[in-house]
């Protein structure tokens, strides 16, 4: 089993340009013009940061940031919030740029799951496995877990028609305005394939370690909902790396095999009780806080017999279970600074309570979507941060340091390689295992192992960056 474990988080954002009085601008074109500052300094949209994470606009309209690959979870928190703090940045830098070219409306940048039209895009959680654990045997115990933990850490979603239809079947009363656990449920298809895109799977089998591949394997799990608060991430992937320790220790779980996957996904989210049931592929039923309620168990007795293997560990136990207990009771009290469903369902159903007609109001829609806008003053979710309304794991400069400085990992190697060449003005190629200068293709250097903190010949490159460092002058990194 791997006593430590590599992770990464990438996150698609919607965006939209708001017009006042002039003409819209289509999201694409608001894409490209968030992202001029990058092209301006980088000539390419695609780019990798001093603090070792990437920063890129793909076909479409989904700018995306991947963080740096992280060795504890507290770093990937730091790296995850980092990556909102820097498109907040070029929003800003964007916005200037629309006023001086005469567009008077705002450019609002979300980190959500699903746009006006009903598009979904992405939150992809990655995790380091080794590659002698069987895949298949892991991967299959471990969809069940996938397709059930929505109920914790799903970012929670207002439907104004109610739930949509599903296979010709109403997944509840129809024509009533509804609240889900999940943003993301209703756009998974199946459980594992090597297409991210057409057949959307829970994992993507694609083998691509970025690491070397005899030893490694990457786990891509893309069923996530993006996650505002950062306790509700720290649950996410600590239950995920938990529940993957187990199966890498052959500690004994009980075999849910779900028949229909998609079908589960949507029936857990539409039920706000936990207690819809859905069949095993064995012909029982289930309900997915049942399920977890095992999982949790398992993972107590687990820490309990082995030791923790990180200092969060107890609090991911607990929030575990108290997110399970205010679904049980059906009161999220005791959750709701914590777990992002919970938060925004307080607040909208405050406004309900002082008002608004339901979860169809349009003010009711509105703050829906604005809980994800990471503008630090307009966004609902930093509203009620700034109100100490919400439960933060880790500081304000640990997002800070982790916007420009990379975490401990082969990061740091290509951080501080970045770092040097751009301080240069040494054009260079890197990607998550290889980095050279342009003008010395011969030397690529190949760092296979993501937990490595040092490269000796990388060292003697940045020495020799650093001796033409003061001739050059070097334009800002975004
Ligand atoms: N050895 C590794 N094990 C697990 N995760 C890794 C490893 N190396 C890098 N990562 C993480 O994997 C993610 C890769 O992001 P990237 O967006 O480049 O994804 P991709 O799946 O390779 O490609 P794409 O999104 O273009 O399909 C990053 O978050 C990074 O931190
Ligand atoms: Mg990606």
């Amino acid at each position: 089993m791997m006593e430590r474990r590599i992770f990464g988080v990438e996150t698609e954002f919607g965006i939209r340009y708001i017009p006042r009085g002039l003409g819209p601008l289509a999201p694409e074109e608001a894409a490209r013009k968030l992202f001029k500052p990058v092209v301006d300094s980088w000539r390419s949209t695609n780019i990798f940061l001093p603090n070792g994470g990437r920063l890129y606009l793909d076909v479409g309209s989904h700018p995306e940031y991947a963080t740096a690959e992280t060795a504890t979870l507290r770093d990937l928190l730091a790296h995850d919030k980092a990556g909102e703090y820097l498109f907040n940045d070029l929003v800003n830098q964007a916005q200037d740029n629309l006023e001086a070219e005469g567009f008077d409306g705002r450019i609002f940048l979300f980190k959500n799951n699903v746009d006006s039209a009903g598009n979904s895009f992405g939150s992809h959680e990655n995790y380091m496995l080794e590659r002698k654990v069987e895949f298949s045997r892991l991967v299959r115990s471990l969809i069940p877990f996938l397709i059930t933990r929505q109920i914790m850490v799903g970012a929670g979603k207002t439907h104004p028609s109610g739930p949509p239809e599903w296979s010709g079947r109403p997944l509840g009363p129809q024509n009533e305005p509804s609240f889900s656990f999940s943003q993301r449920a209703d756009h998974i298809w199946e459980g594992s394939s090597t297409a991210t895109t057409r057949a959307r799977p829970l994992i993507n089998t694609r083998d691509e370690p970025h690491a070397d591949a005899s030893l490694y394997r990457r786990l891509h799990v893309i069923n996530g909902d993006s996650n505002m608060s950062q306790a509700t991430t720290m649950l996410k992937v600590g239950a995920t790396d938990l529940v993957l320790r187990m199966l890498e220790d052959y500690y004994p779980l009980a075999d849910f095999e779900i028949r229909d996957a998609a079908t589960a996904l949507r029936v857990i989210s539409h039920d706000l009780t936990g207690s819809a049931r859905f069949s095993l592929a064995d012909g029982s039923e289930r309900s997915a806080v049942e399920m977890q309620r095992h999982y949790h168990a398992a993972a107590c007795q687990y820490v309990e017999a082995k030791g923790p293997h990180h200092e969060d560990v107890p609090y991911i136990l607990d929030l575990w279970d108290r997110a399970l207990t205010a679904i049980e009771t059906g009161d999220s009290s005791g959750i709701d600074t914590e777990i992002d469903w919970a938060i925004k369902k307080k607040l909208l159903d405050a406004y309900i309570s002082r008002g608004a007609s339901g979860y169809d109001d349009p003010k009711i829609q509105q703050l829906d979507l604005a809980y994800h806008d990471i503008d630090p003053d307009r966004g609902i979710y930093n509203v009620l941060n700034r109100k100490g309304l919400i439960k933060t794991v880790i500081s304000e400069s640990e997002i800070d340091r982790a916007a420009i400085e990379p975490p401990a990992t082969r990061a740091r190697i290509r951080g501080s390689f970045i770092s040097a060449a751009r301080a240069a003005g040494e054009p260079f190629t890197v990607d998550w295992v290889h980095l050279k200068l342009n003008s010395r293709p011969q030397l690529s250097v190949m760092c296979k192992d993501p937990f490595a903190v040092e490269n000796a010949e990388v060292a003697s490159l940045i020495e020799e960056l650093q001796q033409k460092k003061s001739t050059v002058w070097a334009p800002p990194f975004i």
